[in-house]
């Protein structure tokens, strides 16, 4: 893939840009098989890989610039704002929608927030478009409230220029440079949710829930983790950090019965949705911590799958594993190393099956799922 600003110095981000292709990932399932050296692997499986550009569903802008003249992108650490509309990792129809988005900086007055001297207004714009209807969901992140009412009163301007905004909320972030998003969502559409469908399943975005940010690559990774688990025939699981409850679904069948874990309400919210239009009986979806949750329930299901944060599911989770002793445990991870951390605490399984997914070209990142089977 070529990309203008990485040629330039611009943009270093996809550090591996240089690779080509195959070599990018002979050398991810290197590292995959080093990691996972200790312990014998029944079966490799072949990765699975997407497009190499233009993946993307998602774009998370670092607004910078003049009102007058915005730039929508990143920061590098000295603080020299980089414009990234031109980024080959989004659709290219995604250009369209910054371009219409920066008129809309200017028309509204949103001052771009400025991180040296503290002042401003705009801070982020975050994107998420659905595969299934084009619809997209957009969200301000500001500074304070006292830009909202300007923002209100431009907003039918830029929903006449871009229709397919479906979902369009504020949230308000007061302190400075620390995390992208505050606590506070201001929603500014009557729709609040985006619908994406991945192999005929509904499942639902909303601000504040995690979702995969390569539709193409995510989508086989649920198909492929729903035909290991029918092939194993189990009718009870469990789906810990679930999001919004993508691989959960995929499994379950009318019979299953699946109680399905997330930190996040908003997450929890779609799942639940998702479930209610699939018709599903038997599920459960609520929004706690996955060890306490765990280590409060008395009832063990056959099948755990985990799909954790880049930590793992750490010592806990691994002890409540290991005590309740599952038949089966499907970990999907995006961070090989503490996967291989995890698994290694989790004494009584074998490793049946690995697979990685390529949905992170041009960096040194890659899903990973793994079968671990009770011995
Ligand atoms: C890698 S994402 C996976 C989400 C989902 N399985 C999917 O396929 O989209 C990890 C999820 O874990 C959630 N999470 C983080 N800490 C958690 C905790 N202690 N207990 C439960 N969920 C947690 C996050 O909110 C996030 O949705
Ligand atoms: S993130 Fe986009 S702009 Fe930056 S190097 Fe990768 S492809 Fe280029």
């Amino acid at each position: 893939m070529h990309c203008a600003l990485y040629s330039v110095g611009s943009c270093r981000s996809c550090q591996w840009l240089g690779k080509p292709y195959p070599q990018q990932l002979a050398e991810k399932q290197h590292h995959l098989q080093l990691l996972l050296a200790e312990q014998p692997v029944a079966q490799w499986l072949e990765p699975v890989t997407g497009e190499q550009s233009a993946f993307r569903n998602k774009a998370k802008m670092v607004v910078s610039g003049s009102v007058e003249r915005p730039l929508l992108g990143m920061l590098h650490r000295d603080g020299t704002p980089v414009d990234l509309c031109a980024c080959p990792l989004y659709p290219s129809h995604f250009s369209v929608v910054f371009s219409v988005l920066k008129s809309f900086i200017a028309r509204a007055g949103l001052t771009p927030y400025n991180v040296e001297r503290k002042r401003g207004e705009l801070k982020y714009l975050l994107l998420t478009e659905s595969t299934y209807n084009g619809g997209i969901m957009l969200r301000f992140v500001l500074r304070s409230e006292s830009k909202l009412a300007q923002l209100r009163t431009a907003l039918p301007w830029l929903q006449q220029q871009l229709p397919q905004l479906q979902v369009i909320s504020a949230n308000i972030q007061p302190v400075h440079m620390a995390i992208m998003e505050g606590e506070r969502e201001i929603p500014l559409t009557e729709q609040q949710m985006l619908e994406e469908q991945f192999n005929q399943i509904p499942l639902y975005i909303r601000p504040q829930s995690f979702f995969q940010t390569n539709p193409q690559v995510a989508s086989r990774l649920y198909a492929i983790a729903r035909d290991w688990v029918h092939a194993l025939g189990i009718s009870s699981m469990w789906d810990l950090f679930c999001g919004v409850g993508g691989f959960g679904l995929h499994c379950a069948q009318p019979q299953t019965r699946l109680t399905g874990i997330e930190i996040s309400a908003e997450a929890i919210a779609c799942a639940k949705q998702s479930a209610q239009r699939l018709g599903l009986q038997h599920v459960d979806f609520q929004a706690l911590d996955s060890a306490r949750f765990a280590s409060a329930e008395g009832r063990v299901p056959e099948l755990v799958l985990v799909n954790p944060p880049r930590r793992g599911i750490g010592q806990d989770l691994c002890d409540y594993l290991h005590q309740m002793a599952p038949g089966y445990i499907l970990y999907s991870s995006c961070n090989a190393q503490s996967m291989a951390k995890d698994i290694s605490m989790l004494a009584d399984y074998r490793i049946e099956r690995v697979q990685l997914f390529d949905m992170f070209p041009h960096t040194a990142h890659y899903e990973v799922l793994t079968l671990l089977v009770r011995h």
